[in-house]
């Protein structure tokens, strides 16, 4: 049995929070479908699960399971099964009895022997079914805590973070089983992370969030190739995005430029229709994105069509063993979308432990030292990303005066061109030879050009709706 499970302006507020934890979120699920939920520490994923499991209310909005209004069902009536990062198994209990616990419950009365020993096997979990917790490693106990959810047969799994807790080669390795599984069984699956790796391997679609609003929901292919605004862009896709100020300059006289401040970029005429929609632009600070693929470091004279030359000085390289990465300086001033820059917190002020205190009533002076705490961290955070020039130690200024819907983006601010650090990641095969200072020509590949305006729209590739020009 699967599900369809559709969220309708749902919002949820907690008590004493002056902002909602999920904003007016809309959204469908067909029956069978791996749904992966996305977003930075705080932004909401959480929630909207455990909305969808009836473990927190809905304050407005409606919850539809296979069409029905479902906001008031009982949790126990949803026949969803819930994966924990933390596991959450009973210490006391022996893997076949914490598998077979919840049966119990679904079946009384009923032999649960048989069912325990169908989701071992599936898992290839049967040696360790007379072990306790304590006897398990942790790629085991996660095993364990998945046969508890599938020997029940839910009709959804919801899954937060499931694998977060595990080392990097167990989770690749748990990560292709949890697709296999789940697929297999045709389960509605909802799934919460904040590593994008782990969202574009797994989900048929990506539901990407930020502070409480939906950004994005599309294929992971499409969430990497046309992001709808730049903070999608930045989040997902490693390494990140290079994100870089600029204006269109397009005098009435024809041509039309992307300039950096110390380069500019020409757009090839006749200009295509994405192009032609920047002039729209001129005279605007615009952000250009371009992915680490989008740039490659050769001749001019090797440029295909399509191709633009810029030049950058080496700063640094990344050998990655397949690839190098190399670190560029063009004297462009980078844009810097400021909640992507803080490391995951655990247990900081912005982390749901932190939440859950002041909702359980922190007094004022918590509440300014968590807020001086997040300026400290923000300035921190800018000034690491300006290379530790000292630029940072100055409050950001924003470039631009985020509206509802805008993304705050900030640019470094502008010293002179050779104290900047990179501000162009080039991805190139392992045995690059360029060193430390040296000066080399870059080929820009046009197709992969992305603008977004100053609310950090995306505008090239146009998007498919475009607004009324008048
Ligand atoms: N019980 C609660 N009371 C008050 N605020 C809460 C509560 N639970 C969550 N929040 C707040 O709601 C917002 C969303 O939290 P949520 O846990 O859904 O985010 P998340 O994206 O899942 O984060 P994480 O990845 O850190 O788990 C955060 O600002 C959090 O601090």
């Amino acid at each position: 049995m699967t599900r369809a499970i559709t969220l309708h302006e749902v919002s949820k507020y907690y008590p004493k929070q002056p902002s909602p934890a999920v904003d007016r979120f809309s959204l469908d699920i067909a029956p069978g479908e791996f749904l992966v939920l996305l977003g930075p520490s705080g932004c909401g994923k959480s929630t909207v699960l455990r909305m969808i499991a009836g473990l927190e209310d809905i304050t407005t909005g409606e919850l539809l399971l296979d069409g029905e209004y479902s906001n008031d069902l009982a949790p126990s009536d949803r026949k969803m099964a819930m994966v924990f990062q933390n596991f959450a198994l009973y210490p006391s209990m022996t893997s076949r009895e914490n598998i077979g616990f919840p049966l119990r419950f679904e079946m009384p009365g009923e032999e649960h022997g048989p069912r325990v020993d169908e989701t071992a096997r599936i898992l290839g979990i049967e040696e360790i079914l007379h072990r306790y917790p304590g006897q398990l490693s942790g790629g085991e106990r996660q095993r364990v805590a998945m046969g508890r959810a599938i020997s029940r047969h839910p009709s959804v799994f919801l899954m937060d973070e499931p694998l977060s807790n595990l080392d990097a080669k167990l989770r690749a390795h748990l990560r292709a089983e949890i697709a296999r599984l789940t697929h297999g069984m045709g389960v509605t699956t909802v799934y919460v992370t904040h590593d994008q790796a782990e969202a574009m391997s797994l989900g048929d679609r990506v539901a990407i969030m930020r502070s409480g609003v939906l950004q994005q929901i599309s294929t992971p292919r499409e969430a990497y190739h046309l992001p709808e605004n730049v903070f999608v862009a930045a989040f997902v896709g490693t390494p990140r995005i290079n994100l870089l100020q600029a204006m269109v300059i397009a005098p009435l006289t024809g041509g039309m430029w992307i300039d950096f401040g110390r380069q500019r970029l020409g757009l090839p005429e006749p200009l295509n229709y994405d192009h032609q929609m920047l002039r729209i632009q001129q005279g605007r600070r615009i952000i250009v994105g371009l992915r680490s693929e989008a740039v490659r470091i050769a001749q001019p004279s090797q440029a295909h069509a399509g191709e633009v030359v810029l030049s950058g000085i080496v700063e640094h390289i990344e050998y990655q063993g397949h690839e190098s990465l190399v670190h560029l300086n063009t004297g462009s001033r980078p844009a810097v979308v400021p909640e992507l820059e803080a490391p995951r917190p655990t247990g900081g002020p912005g982390s749901r432990s932190a939440a859950r205190r002041a909702a359980n009533g922190s007094n004022g002076i918590g509440k300014l030292a968590q807020k001086a705490a997040r300026r400290i961290q923000a300035s921190v955070m800018e000034r690491d990303h300006a290379g530790g020039t000292g630029n940072g130690d100055a409050p950001p200024k924003p470039a631009y005066s985020p509206g509802q819907n805008s993304i705050p983006v900030t640019d470094r601010p502008l010293g002179p061109p050779e104290t900047q650090t990179g501000d162009l990641v080039v991805r190139t095969g392992p045995d690059i030879r360029v060193r430390r200072g040296d000066r080399v020509p870059l080929l820009v590949d046009l197709a992969y050009l992305y603008v977004f305006d100053q609310d950090g729209n995306r505008i090239c590739p146009a998007p498919v709706r475009q607004p009324r020009l008048e």
